[in-house]
């Protein structure tokens, strides 16, 4: 009895960076570990070598998302938590339909967490009180709107309250909070006056990394009593 194998955990887009570091963290404390990832990048391999499960899936249409919820049922008796990492950082450009814009936001943000949320319920349920764990990943934005990401700004602020809503759905039984980062990680393409500016937006002056994340997840997960909160990992940018 004492030697099941723990239920994995689900993170979604977690072929690379903040997702990618996840998986690989909690592979590290042998805790199980389902991953979707959309592009066959080499780190899907050596996660598949380091012991997770890889599921192909694309949320860009309601039945991708769909046909991915079922895949986790059928192999699945149950799940330890999911975190909705997977996410598209999309701006309003000229040239850009802004209905495919909001859609595409919408479907990534909203659409994917909501119905993922409710296909994959039961296999959170019944592991008893607080054993499982949702965790949306929002952003700072939520809080302060932004002009070049209105759209990504509108659809993180509605997966900000969703995780308010599920929480109340899901209690006792399952945890859901979400997380609000503002800059963790410069991607490659970023210049060095970007990423002056970005830096000097926080009190603390740093891109801080993976770990900050890890952490509070770590503790999210801990706890017995902690639900429907968002926790801000944003170097006291409000402050500024
Ligand atoms: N990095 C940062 O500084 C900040 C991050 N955050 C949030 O933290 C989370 C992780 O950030 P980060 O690691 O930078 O995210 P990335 O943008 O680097 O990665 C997101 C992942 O989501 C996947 N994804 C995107 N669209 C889809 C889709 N339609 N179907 C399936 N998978 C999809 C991507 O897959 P693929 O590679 O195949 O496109 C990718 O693996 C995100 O939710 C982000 O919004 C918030 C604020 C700051
Ligand atoms: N899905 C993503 N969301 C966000 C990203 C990203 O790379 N992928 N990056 C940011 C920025 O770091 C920003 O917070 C500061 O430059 C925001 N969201």
């Amino acid at each position: 009895m004492g030697n099941a194998q723990p239920l994995p955990i689900l993170i979604t887009g977690g072929g690379r960076r903040i997702g990618l570091a996840l998986a690989h963290h909690f592979l590290n404390l042998r805790q199980p570990v389902i991953v979707s990832y959309r592009t066959e990048y080499p780190t899907i391999d050596t996660l598949r070598k380091a012991g997770a499960v890889c599921v192909q899936a694309d949320f860009s249409t309601d039945e991708g998302i769909l046909a991915f919820a079922d895949k986790v049922k059928a192999d699945n008796r149950g799940l330890r938590g999911i975190i909705h990492n997977a996410s598209d950082w999309r701006a309003e450009k000229p040239g850009t339909s802004l209905s495919e814009t909001l859609s595409c936001m919408l479907q990534i943000h909203v659409h994917a967490p909501y119905l993922l949320n409710h296909a994959l319920q039961d296999l959170l349920r019944g592991h008893g009180h607080a054993a499982s764990d949702i965790i949306h990943f929002t952003d700072y934005v939520v809080e302060r709107g932004s002009d070049k990401h209105i759209a990504y700004a509108a659809s993180k602020a509605a997966l900000d309250n969703m995780t308010r809503s599920f929480a109340r759905k899901l209690a006792p039984e399952v945890k859901v909070n979400a997380i609000a980062p503002s800059l963790i990680l410069f991607n490659d393409h970023d210049d060095a006056d970007y990423r002056r500016e970005a830096l000097n937006k926080s009190l603390m002056k740093i891109a801080p990394g993976e770990k900050e994340v890890i952490d509070l997840i770590d503790y999210i997960f801990t706890s017995c009593y902690v639900t429907g909160r968002t926790f801000g990992v944003d170097g006291g940018r409000p402050l500024r």
